[in-house]
């Protein structure tokens, strides 16, 4: 894993699934295989852990830094990012976790709009960023931009604005968002350093013809290696063949939506394909009915073939 400024973050990152046993508690054994998995059968590089798709907001601090410590011990030598996400509700738990992040060699830390007490402007957002930053400050730092879960009303595009001389370790954005008006301002005002990572799947080609040097998402976890393709296509400009890949993933997902696509649901799809035990998901996410998961399965595996 690279300090700040060898290693633009470029490419796939899969957001992972956080593992859980049967009786719901966080399942350390399942993360070496799982990133196997991911490399073996994926094509995947890089991970960005603990955010939504881990069910972060679900997990206690503690918790919390023992899966960022196994994610980072267990990826070590084998992928080539860890981001971790360390945004809390509460400042101080943030730090707590930006420090231990640090601690354990994590390539990047990530930071969600606080969602509770909203910020209202960039400028207090801003604020609350920096002071997270400045406690591990020597790791590369995004801003988690995800404005349909969170409410939080402000373009990334201001928040974004003179942000490095807040953050000197500032290093782009994860953009979960479907605004691409924004999403193309935050591209055309941000420094060749910076990785403006795109985060919603399905629209993944759009964020790429706008300039996305890379994308963090869940369905990576089982479509990396599709993805991986639809880049390469993209990049030499064969975009036939990358917008075929891009309407197989909505064909997926729009299946998948029609019947109730949830975080349950994401996480039985990801056991299904990959044959990983990655246990249920925690409530208030409820678990995915066997049979319903099957379904999408096979509608996975008619449409990839
Ligand atoms: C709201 C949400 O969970 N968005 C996902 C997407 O990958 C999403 O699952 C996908 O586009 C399907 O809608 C990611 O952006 C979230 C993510 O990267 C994370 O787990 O932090």
């Amino acid at each position: 894993m690279a300090p700040v400024d060898d290693n633009k973050l470029t490419g796939l990152v899969a957001a992972t699934f956080t593992p859980l046993t049967s009786q719901g508690e966080i399942n350390l054994m399942e993360i070496g295989p799982y990133i196997d998995y991911l490399i073996e059968k994926q094509g995947i590089k890089n991970i960005f852990v603990n955010g939504t798709t881990g069910e972060s907001v679900s997990l206690s601090v503690a918790e919390r830094k023992s899966l960022a410590n196994e994610w980072c011990l267990k990826a070590r030598g084998k992928m080539d990012q860890v981001i971790v996400h360390v945004g809390c509700m509460s400042l101080k738990d943030s730090q707590e976790l930006a420090r231990h992040a640090a601690q354990i060699g994590a390539s990047g830390i990530a930071v969600i709009a606080p969602s509770f007490f909203k910020p209202s402007t960039a400028e207090v957002l801003r604020t609350f960023l920096q002071e997270i930053a400045a406690v591990a400050p020597t790791l590369p730092f995004y801003y988690y931009h995800l404005p349909a879960v969170t409410d939080v009303k402000v373009p990334a595009r201001e928040v974004l604005q003179n942000i490095e001389k807040l953050i000197p370790s500032f290093r782009g954005v994860k953009f979960s968002g479907s605004d691409l008006l924004d999403f193309g301002q935050c591209v055309s005002c941000s420094p060749p350093h910076w990785s403006l990572l795109y985060g919603v799947d399905e629209q993944l080609l759009a964020g790429l013809v706008l300039g996305a040097h890379g994308a963090v998402g869940s369905t990576y976890n089982y479509l990396g290696c599709h993805i991986n393709n639809l880049i390469s296509a993209f990049n030499r400009g064969d975009l036939i063949q990358a917008r075929s890949i891009q309407f197989q993933l909505q064909e997926l997902l729009s299946y998948a939506i029609k019947l109730g696509f949830d975080l349950g649901v994401n996480k039985q799809l990801m056991i299904e394909v990959s044959g990983l035990s990655l246990g249920p998901p925690r409530l208030p996410v409820r678990p995915c009915p066997h049979s319903y998961a099957k379904e999408i399965a096979h509608k996975y595996h008619t449409i990839f073939l």
